[in-house]
């Protein structure tokens, strides 16, 4: 051990403990660590503890947070658009024009302060869901293991790991038994790397074995972490952060950033357009450079990032309300989009009420020497207990008498068996229980009630695997138990091949979870194919999907995968429902395989073994009890373990879809429109048809009248079948609907000019007015493909739609106006408004079904995520 470093580093964690200068931390040991962070074994106070995150800071990589209100503020009013109108607002005021630099300032803050407020609180609202699905960490406070927020704990905390867990900071083992890290993240080594208390002269991160760090798992095994380094000092914790984060934005996120960009180019064109016609017409005055920019300002999609937050989080909250808490928001058009589910069998499908009921020898008679062993193996194996070593202590006997354990060899799913070596007396012996494929070719003997050992001849293994598959056949769960003398040397005797016997074979049952048959009805009826994807035997999920009468056809061994191409295995994939006997490994390539196959794949398991095949899916998904690993991959986190929740959750997320999808067709529809009838206008009118205050309290309202869309009811052909972004329909739909829209603009121009010789001013009332009802009524047609009079929107949505009409009305048609230029209409041209509104909504709600495709053609491929 390297000599004590000087006693100004009691704060070494926040130093971040000299890496370069002097030895790692792990060098100096465990118990030069716990003297120079003034602490101990059992872990500090709480009062330690607190004084420590103050004065160290929360306990997370990049102190990302929210970004304070009056930051988005300041940046909304330095967005270039807005900046341009708070200058011209200024430079109408300093002309003297104080009426225009008033309001122009009133609609700007407004707009801005209406984003502002409902995205501050959807931010919020999903943050709270986060947080309520964190991880925890178990840290020793004044002696007593507790579960804290991650972002809690402290240099000098105790933390406790066990396998599954996250490590929540960098840290120096003071214990260990059988830990083994996933350091993937760090290393690239995908190999769990096995990790002991004790000195450790290796300079090299990748070779420090008794240090384990920040962004890295437990994945077999216990640890007693000493934290030396929390938050932004770790020495991964940025890195592994942004590894572990799925960055690559998803099919949507792209689809709706690409659709953003469209229209700000052909934003871009118009403005220029516009502002070169007037240039030459009548040489630029300030009045046009203020249109062009309140066009802009009104036509840039500035709104559709807000407004997608806001829908989802909307969706977010109610899917919450259902047990369903989505973590990464864009994961809820990424679950309206999935078509195939695949999920692990205990808990899901099975009650996860796992009970020891028998046990077997290879001569078919009860194996009280089976069950004896397999307790004791659970007893003393560390590392992951499954519910299989909960099942077989739960009535063991309390106390193992003067055996001991000197060492094990925990579970890991490659092996799929666990080993312990145990001592009494002077005789000692290993025991290992596991999946029987991987106990049987051990064992060249079997034990006899006697205790006479036979052989483990071919006879004897058919009859075995016989009476197994007939057990599995009606559902049981197996254990196989085996056991070898062992001479003094070590636990590693066991790779010499140590002479196993095989003693016999536990018999677990797990009930069926009788919820689920419903449940998988409703995932298929809308359109999601369930798959089992299971580290058990086949015989075993055979029998429950009997039971469950689950519509399922098709089985695939680990085994079989093994020999099979990607290209083989992507077409097995298809016609496959049963996937049994899969590693950890396997059970991600499936994913893949079905990925390559043009679906959005959700996966869903709760352990370790799942975490790959979590991460891999296009909605990793997995259940509040799960392992933090589980948790930490997935991307939505079911509260109650049971596929119902799920096929609620896929229903909002559908619906949530759509509701988007609505505010997409609003924009396009009318944005396309709104920029080819202001290029020709602005063509062939003498002057401009709306006053630059006019359009940007049109662009107001109309933000205004859709803040109810959220809130909104989906058809039920919308929530049937998989949703997925679709920019070919995007498309199409402006293609059609944009059109039509500017086809009613430019009649409206020829009635106001020449049927009704409108001078300017009535002109821009009257446009006004036809453009933010026609604007705002469309929302009631082209919220659903039928008729709109079948289908009733929500009342929020009416109301708010409704309401700004009306304020929209109440404002051109009155006094009030006068601020803004508005004048009173004679009521010949009121009627011939309200005919062609009338008229235009006749023929959106004619055209619509057209340019709404049927969600049924949807893509499959099109939800796929890029990772
Ligand atoms: N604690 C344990 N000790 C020994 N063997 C175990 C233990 N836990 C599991 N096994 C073996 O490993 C196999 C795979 O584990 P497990 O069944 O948990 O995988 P899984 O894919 O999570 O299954 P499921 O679909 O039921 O959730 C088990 O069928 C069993 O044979
Ligand atoms: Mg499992």
């Amino acid at each position: 051990m390297t000599a004590l470093p000087s006693t100004a580093h009691l704060r070494a964690g926040a130093a971040p403990t000299g890496a370069h200068s002097e030895a790692p931390f792990w060098v100096r040991g465990a118990a030069a660590q716990l003297e120079m962070l003034a602490s101990r074994p059992e872990g500090l106070t709480a009062a330690e503890a607190a004084e420590r995150l103050a004065s160290h800071g929360p306990n997370v990589a990049v102190a990302a947070g929210r970004k304070s209100l009056l930051a988005k503020l300041l940046k909304r009013l330095t967005e270039p658009l807005v900046a341009i109108l708070l200058i011209a607002a200024g430079v109408s005021g300093a002309t003297g024009d104080w009426q225009s630099f008033v309001i122009i300032l009133l609609i700007v803050l407004f707009s801005i302060g209406l984003d502002l407020f409902q995205e501050e609180k959807a931010e919020a609202a999903v943050e709270a869901l986060k947080r309520s699905v964190a991880v925890s960490a178990r840290v020793r406070r004044g002696g007593q293991a507790i579960a804290i927020p991650v972002r809690e704990v402290v240099p000098g905390d105790v933390v406790e790991l066990t396998a599954g867990d996250l490590v929540p900071a960098d840290g120096i083992l003071l214990s260990s038994r059988g830990a083994l890290a996933n350091e993937v993240a760090l290393t690239g080594e995908a190999y769990g790397a096995e990790k002991a208390a004790g000195d450790c002269a290796a300079l090299d991160i990748a070779e420090a074995t008794n240090a384990l760090f920040a962004g890295t798992s437990i994945v077999g095994g216990v640890a007693v972490m000493l934290v030396t380094a929390t938050g932004a000092d770790t020495r991964f914790g940025h890195v592994a952060a942004s590894v572990q984060a799925k960055v690559a934005p998803g099919a949507f996120e792209r689809g709706i950033h690409g659709l953003g960009m469209l229209i700000l180019r052909l934003t871009g064109f118009l403005v220029l357009f516009v502002l070169l016609t007037q240039l030459l017409k009548q040489g630029l005055t300030l009045e046009a450079f203020l249109f062009a920019v309140a066009l802009a300002v009104g036509l840039t999609p500035e709104l559709l990032p807000m407004v997608t937050t806001v829908t989802l989080s909307r969706g977010a909250v109610r899917m919450a309300a259902r047990q369903v808490v989505v973590k990464r928001l864009a994961a809820i058009h990424d679950l309206g989009a999935m078509d195939v589910l695949c999920t692990d069998k205990t808990g899901t499908l099975t009650q996860a009420r796992i009970a020891l009921v028998g046990s077997f020898d290879a001569e078919g008679l009860e194996s009280p020497r089976a069950v004896e062993a397999g307790r004791l193996n659970s007893r003393f194996v560390s590392g992951l207990h499954s519910n299989l070593d909960d099942a077989l202590l739960a009535d063991a006997p309390a106390d193992a008498g003067s055996l001991r354990c000197l060492a094990d060899r925990p579970f890991d799913f490659d092996t799929r068996r666990a080993t312990v070596l145990l001592s009494e007396g002077l005789s000692r012996r290993l025991v290992t229980k596991g999946a029987a494929e991987m106990v049987l070719p051990l064992c060249h003997a079997y034990a006899r009630q006697d205790g006479t050992l036979a052989p483990l001849d071919a006879d004897a293994r058919a009859r075995l695997s016989e009476r197994m598959e007939a057990k599995g056949r009606e559902g049981f769960r197996l254990l196989a138990v085996a056991s070898a003398p062992a001479d003094d040397a070590l636990a590693d005797v066991e790779e010499a091949g140590a002479p196993y016997v095989f003693l016999g074979c536990l018999v677990f049952l797990d009930p069926p979870k009788d919820s689920a048959t419903e449940a998988i009805a409703r995932l298929s009826a809308a359109g999601v194919r369930v798959k089992i994807v299971s580290g058990d035997a086949g015989a075993v999920v055979r029998h429950l999907v009997e039971t469950l009468h689950l519509p399922a056809s098709g089985l695939l061994t680990g085994a079989e995968m093994e020999d099979m191409s990607d290209l083989a295995l992507a077409a097995a994939v298809e016609k496959t429902d049963l996937f049994v006997r899969v590693s950890p490994e396997q059970k991600s390539r499936i994913v893949r395989a079905l990925r390559a196959r043009g679906h959005t794949v959700g996966f869903m398991g709760d352990g370790i073994n799942d975490a790959p095949a979590i991460h891999a899916a296009d909605v990793g998904l997995s259940v509040d009890g799960g392992t933090d690993v589980a948790r930490e991959a997935a991307d939505i986190i079911l509260l109650a373990p049971d596929l119902g929740v799920l096929a609620d959750g896929v229903r909002e997320g559908r619906r949530t879809y759509a509701n988007i999808m609505k505010y997409v067709r609003m924009g396009t529809s009318s944005n396309f429109g709104n920029m080819l009838s202001m290029a020709a206008a602005s063509l062939v009118l003498p002057f401009l048809p709306l006053a630059p205050l006019q359009i940007l309290l049109n662009n107001l309202l109309y933000d205004l009248s859709e803040i109810g869309i959220p809130f909104d009811q989906a058809d039920e052909a919308d929530l049937m079948r998989p949703q997925a972004w679709d920019m070919g329909a995007v498309l199409r739909f402006t293609l059609i609907m944009g059109p039509l829209s500017s086809v009613f603009d430019l009649v409206t121009f020829a009635v106001l000019s020449l049927g009704f010789s409108a001078p300017p001013d009535e002109f821009r009332t009257a446009w006004f007015v036809e453009s933010i009802a026609t604007q705002i009524l469309v929302i009631f047609l082209i919220r659903t493909r039928g008729p709109a009079w079948a289908s009733r929107p929500d009342r929020v949505l009416a109301a708010t739609s409704l309401g700004a009409l009306a304020v929209a009305l109440l404002i051109a048609l009155t006094p009030v106006g006068s601020v803004v230029g508005f004048v009173p209409l004679p009521a010949s041209l009121l009627g011939a408004i309200a005919m062609l509104t009338a008229l235009y909504l006749a023929c959106a709600e004619g055209l619509k079904r057209f340019a709404i495709k049927p969600s049924a053609q949807g893509p499959r491929s099109a939800g796929r995520r890029v990772t």
